[in-house]
């Protein structure tokens, strides 16, 4: 569904910001991406979409190449950047406006995800806040039904209730003829969402695994003192908590920030204990 080969791609000449970057994404998940500020996150999600071109390699979406940005490739992708400017015009002449391009549009969930964001429909776009723009955004986009739906922090500005929602809405809409991309810093907010965890680290893939793949390698725990190898650890009031391998077999939740600091602090280790597919 998505394939990159090779991707080599700098802003400035004398920078390369990815060098031969390989990824594989299936239908029927919901991707998390995550990855330090400026680890190259949304460079990646542009490339994908056809918004930014590749140096070098292959990008395949769908059977499209993004970069010749062909109406038909463009009617089957949906992306919500981080940051956007709305018209000053209504959410039904917004409508209006833009379902067109997305033959699987579908007016009635449009409205039925705005209700659920409790967004006044009323409202001119460009007076309404910007956690409200985000939710109209997000409920524009999961209405289009395309094949593949790429958020680019999606939750940031949304309140709490809101991104209980936003998990709600997702989840319910993913399907296994689809397939979402969410970016995130909010790991918090991705937690029970996601199936599959990608983490880019200086510019690289250290890990495209699913989640059930992370329970079962490692272990997310309050740590004990006979604990060797521990990836990463944290102090709380119950005690010392982190991640360690998980040599006992026995499933534990994922905490997604721990795994994030277990990449990051230890990514030698997360490579033998994840090796990588391409
Ligand atoms: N238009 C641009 N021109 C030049 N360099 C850029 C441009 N956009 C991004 N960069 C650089 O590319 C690198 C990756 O940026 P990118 O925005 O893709 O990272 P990110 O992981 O999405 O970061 P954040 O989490 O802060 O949003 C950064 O070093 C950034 O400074």
């Amino acid at each position: 569904m998505i394939s990159i080969r090779n991707l080599t791609f700098r802003y400035s000449k004398d920078k390369l910001l990815f060098e031969n970057l390989n990824l594989e994404l299936q239908t029927g998940k919901v991707y998390g991406l995550l990855g330090k500020n400026g680890a190259g996150k949304s460079s990646l999600l542009y490339n994908i979409s056809g918004l930014l071109f590749p140096l070098y390699g292959e990008i395949n979406v769908l059977g499209y190449v993004p970069k010749d940005r062909k109406p038909s490739f463009l009617s089957s992708i949906y992306f919500l950047p981080e940051e956007f400017a709305l018209p000053s015009i209504n959410i039904t002449q917004f409508l209006k406006l833009n379902s067109p391009f997305y033959p699987d549009f579908d007016s009635q969930q449009f409205y039925d995800f705005l209700k659920e964001f409790d967004i006044d429909t009323s409202d001119k776009l460009s007076n309404i806040s910007l956690g409200q723009q985000k939710k109209v955004m997000i409920a524009f986009g999961l209405a289009c039904n395309t094949k593949i739906l790429i958020m680019d922090e999606p939750t940031n500005g949304l309140d709490i209730p809101s991104k209980s929602k936003f998990r709600k809405l997702v989840a319910a809409n993913i399907s296994d003829e689809k397939l979402f991309i969410i970016s995130t810093h909010q790991v918090k907010d991705m937690e029970s969402l996601i199936d599959q965890v990608i983490i880019l680290k200086d510019n690289k893939i250290v890990l495209n695994t699913s989640v059930e793949d992370i329970g079962q390698k490692l272990s997310f725990q309050i740590l004990k003192s006979q604990d060797d190898e521990v990836l990463f650890s944290e102090e709380t009031i119950h005690g010392k908590v982190g991640v360690v391998k998980n040599v006992e077999g026995l499933e534990s939740k994922v905490n997604i920030e721990h795994l994030f600091g277990a990449v990051m602090k230890n990514s030698h280790l997360i490579n033998e204990i994840f090796p990588k597919q391409l």
